[in-house]
């Protein structure tokens, strides 16, 4: 994937010493956005500029131009995208493709030729092989295919790291890339099919344990090994490469802590209070065997999480009862 020959040639813009910088969170009612708000909120900022999809629909060309054109943000972090688990990356194939390579195009030109100083682009851990050495280190990407559940998604993502990477190499622009592991916490999609696996169990044994139902149904064969991080540690992880990372390569953002699928369907089931049985359905797809990622690069840099999944899954829980409609 070629040597980070730009480090050094893009000097590091303080990020945290002026708070009345105009920053744009792009995204900020999903999962991401809304903890990089509050964290942005928490440190003191106080010129944040946000606009709902109603607002500003990302995929419209036009309109991101005259966005950017009047209001010219200095920081933009990109936390809009479609997003979703196994089922909806397996069945809307167009939308996630389509929709992520328009939004993330129209973002990083305009930003560029709007004057922004720098921009941070969320790409995920799927943009790695299916079979990427574990734990997998930033070069593995574009070394094998990858799996086919979602590479839909994976291909726009890689596509966003790669104009990242042509922007900072022809103009000198500071736009930066990290890749989040398998995220929860407050604001995630709770949509029965349509969400990631930790949402979905949680609802499903919530719903379970209120109708007093003796089983709960769990996708695939319980084997899969997935990472996961809680969303208030990712957008900490993002403030701090705001202020502390300008290079060309993507940077790994993770947990260091793998569990199976079966190891995280139990430990739901007993942060919900379910005391029925697991029936595991086989017919759905495990998808990518294992994918744990190596953030040894940004550990280098002096960051690490702080969030265990037990207390996670126990402030998650707390967040969805009281904010879901039951
Ligand atoms: N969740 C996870 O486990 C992981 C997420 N990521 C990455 O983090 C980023 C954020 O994901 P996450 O917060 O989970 O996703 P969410 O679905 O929770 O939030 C996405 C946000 O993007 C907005 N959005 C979608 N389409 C458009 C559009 N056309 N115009 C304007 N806004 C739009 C959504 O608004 P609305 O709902 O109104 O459409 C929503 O606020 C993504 O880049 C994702 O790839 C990476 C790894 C794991
Ligand atoms: C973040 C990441 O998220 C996606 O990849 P994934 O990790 O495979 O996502 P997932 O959370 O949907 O599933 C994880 C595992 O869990 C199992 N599983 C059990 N029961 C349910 C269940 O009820 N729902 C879901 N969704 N999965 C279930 C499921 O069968 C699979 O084995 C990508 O789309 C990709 O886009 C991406 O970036």
């Amino acid at each position: 994937m070629g040597e980070d020959t730009s480090d050094g040639k893009i000097p590091l813009c303080p990020f945290l010493t002026d708070k009345t910088a105009k920053i744009c969170v792009l995204g900020h009612r999903g999962l991401v956005g809304s903890a990089i708000v509050r964290k942005l909120q928490h440190l003191g900022f106080t010129n944040l500029l946000l606009r709902t999809h109603s607002e500003l629909d990302l995929t419209r060309q036009n309109d991101v131009e005259t966005f950017f054109e009047a209001k010219k943000p200095r920081f933009v972090i990109l936390a809009a995208a479609k997003v979703g688990g196994i089922h909806a990356n397996s069945t809307y194939p167009a939308d996630f493709i389509a929709v992520n390579l328009q939004i993330q195009t129209n973002v990083i030109d305009s930003s560029y030729r709007h004057g922004v100083q720098k921009l941070l682009f969320l790409g995920s851990s799927c943009i790695y092989p299916k079979f990427a050495p574990q734990p997998i280190p930033e070069d593995a990407l574009l070394t094998s295919p990858l799996e086919p559940t979602n590479e839909w998604y994976a291909v726009a993502k890689i596509a966003g790291i790669k104009m990242c990477q042509a922007y900072r190499i022809q103009y000198g622009w500071d736009a930066i890339s990290a890749m989040p592991t398998n995220l929860y916490g407050p604001n995630d999609n709770f949509h029965p099919e349509n969400s990631h696996v930790l949402p979905a169990l949680m609802r499903r044994f919530h719903e379970a344990k209120v109708k007093k139902a003796k089983e709960v149904v769990v996708w695939g064969t319980g084997s899969p090994l997935r990472e996961f991080l809680h969303v208030d540690d990712l957008a900490d992880a993002v403030i701090f490469l705001m202020e502390s990372y300008s290079g060309l390569g993507q940077l790994n953002v993770g947990s260091g802590k793998e569990v199976s699928i079966k190891e995280l369907a139990e430990l739901v089931k007993e942060v919900v209070g379910f005391e029925g049985e697991l029936v595991w359905d086989a017919s759905k797809p495990d998808g990518t065997p294992r994918k744990l990622m190596d953030c040894s690069k940004l550990a280098e840099l002096g960051w690490s999480p702080k969030i265990s999944l037990k207390d996670g899954l126990a402030d998650t829980y707390k967040w969805y009862l009281e904010n879901v409609k039951q």
